[in-house]
């Protein structure tokens, strides 16, 4: 067992259940919530935290729980990365906020030039930093839109690109993030996405990534026309969609066609972007480099930050004054973002995720050896998921896989669900964290899928 110095305090990396989950003092704070808070913004695991470090949340009751969300793909370099605390430290010391608009600051630009250096391609490039996935997704629309002249906008089946207007109009779950909340932004279609798990074609053969990318050239040119496309918006491995890995060739081939017909790619790498998926950027595993790149979440390990990352010549396309926002670049999380990529170029990360994967890849790979309700095992790195169907069927099981999380939340591991039918558990951990309590939380998975299973 190591310990991590979080805040002064040693932090053992070690699961630890002290009382029930969420405890007597997390269920008072929840009391105050129900009565102070908007109940439209949930949690997973109301145990609320007072510290975090490697792979472990503890809370107000003492409790140490096993992390295996990050945030959401937040905290990639560790919860309070020692990096990410002195630069962020220093720099409230100094100013905490000028806006980049009117009185600019070195972090900002060096921030920029990191993200120019390490994005896929060679070319010349420009970024713009704002402060939310959802923020970075809407200017790279802006700015795909002004650049081409065009107003259409593709996306894809099980994409998430954010909650505000465009980005829930680009998202295609309807509940929870777009019921009720309408009328959707104009000019937004949705193309059939390469889904290897349940991309069969009518004989029931898997459908090819070439093939799958054919459907979607067939559906722009018949329902759309090319010359009236903007963008081709796409996650190189959706997220809240299911940790779907499209085929192989599906991407380049999208890339080609973008290409030929004078079409913006841009490449949501907000969740799967820094280091995640065992490279620094997701696009890398299939080569393909992307005119525009949006990141966010992992980028400034867990404070706020987001960028549009994209070719000079497009981004160049919008003028002074035409861009921009209050908060986009705040110093404090720019110093953030320097120590988290920092972190992420010098400490390893990259490998650790390889590393992760692999642990996870097994461990997951064995239940579904046991359990045929483990319908499929996918991902890269360490954004790993395993798909959950009924027992006769591939039809998603949404309920198993609820039991399961509950389970492991009463039992001290934090797993999150997803999916468009939420049968899905995906896993993203802190690249911090050790083998032992990857092991450890994993044990306590294969009692709750035993435990849950009918
Ligand atoms: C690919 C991709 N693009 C864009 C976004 C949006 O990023 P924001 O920072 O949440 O706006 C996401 C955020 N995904 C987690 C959403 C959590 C929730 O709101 O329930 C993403 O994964």
């Amino acid at each position: 067992m190591t310990a991590l110095e979080i805040g002064g305090e040693a932090l053992p990396q070690e699961r630890k259940i002290v009382t029930e989950i969420p405890g007597p003092k997390s269920r008072e704070i929840e009391a105050r919530r129900q009565s102070a808070v908007a109940p439209g913004v949930g949690s997973s695991l109301p145990a609320y935290v007072v510290a975090a470090g490697g792979g472990i949340l503890k809370d107000v009751d003492g409790n140490q729980i096993i992390d295996l969300g990050a945030g959401i793909a937040v905290t990639t370099a560790g919860n309070s990365n020692p990096r990410v605390v002195k630069a962020a430290t220093e720099q409230l010391q100094s100013f905490t906020h000028t806006c980049f608009m009117v009185n600019p600051y070195e972090g900002y630009v060096e921030v920029a030039e990191a993200l120019n250096r390490l994005t896929p391609g060679d070319h010349e490039k420009r970024s713009i930093l704002l402060n939310s996935g959802a923020e970075a997704v809407e200017n790279a629309v802006k700015i795909a839109r002004a650049h081409t002249g065009r107003d259409a906008v593709v996306v894809f089946d099980h994409a998430y690109h954010g909650r505000t207007n465009l980005t829930m109009s680009m998202t295609a779950k309807a509940n929870p993030y777009k019921a009720g909340f309408g009328p959707f932004a104009g000019e937004v279609y949705r193309a059939p996405m390469s889904y290897p798990f349940r991309d069969n074609d009518a004989a029931g053969t898997k459908v090819s990534g070439e093939e799958a990318a054919k459907r979607v050239i067939t559906m722009i040119e018949k329902q759309i026309g090319s010359e009236h496309v903007a963008a081709i918006v796409i996650e190189p491995i959706q997220g809240e969609g299911g940790f779907i890995v499209p085929a192989e060739g599906f991407l380049p081939a999208l890339v080609e066609f973008a290409k030929d017909k004078g079409i913006v790619f841009v490449a949501d790498e907000v969740q799967a972007g820094f280091a995640r998926t065992g490279k620094m950027f997701a696009s890398e595993w299939e080569e393909i480099v992307p005119d525009i790149i949006t990141t966010a979440k992992g980028i400034a390990g867990g404070l706020p930050l987001s960028a549009v990352t994209g070719r000079a010549e497009i981004m160049d396309s919008v003028g002074p004054g035409r861009l921009g926002g209050t908060y986009g670049g705040n110093p404090v999380a720019c110093a953030a973002a320097l120590g988290a990529i920092a972190s992420y170029e010098e400490d390893g990360l990259v490998d650790n995720a390889a590393h992760i994967g692999e642990i996870v890849t097994d461990r997951l790979t064995k239940l579904q050896g046991k359990y045929p309700e483990v319908g499929d095992v996918r991902g890269r790195g360490a954004m790993i998921a395993a798909e959950f169907v009924q027992r006769d069927s591939i039809d998603p099981n949404p309920d198993l896989v609820k039991k399961i999380a509950d389970y492991c939340a009463k039992n001290g591991v934090l797993v999150l669900t997803t999916g468009t039918f939420g049968n899905i558990l995906r896993f993203l951990p802190p690249l911090t964290i050790s083998d032992e309590l990857l092991n450890d939380a994993f044990d306590v998975i294969e009692e709750a899928v035993a435990a849950s299973v009918g």
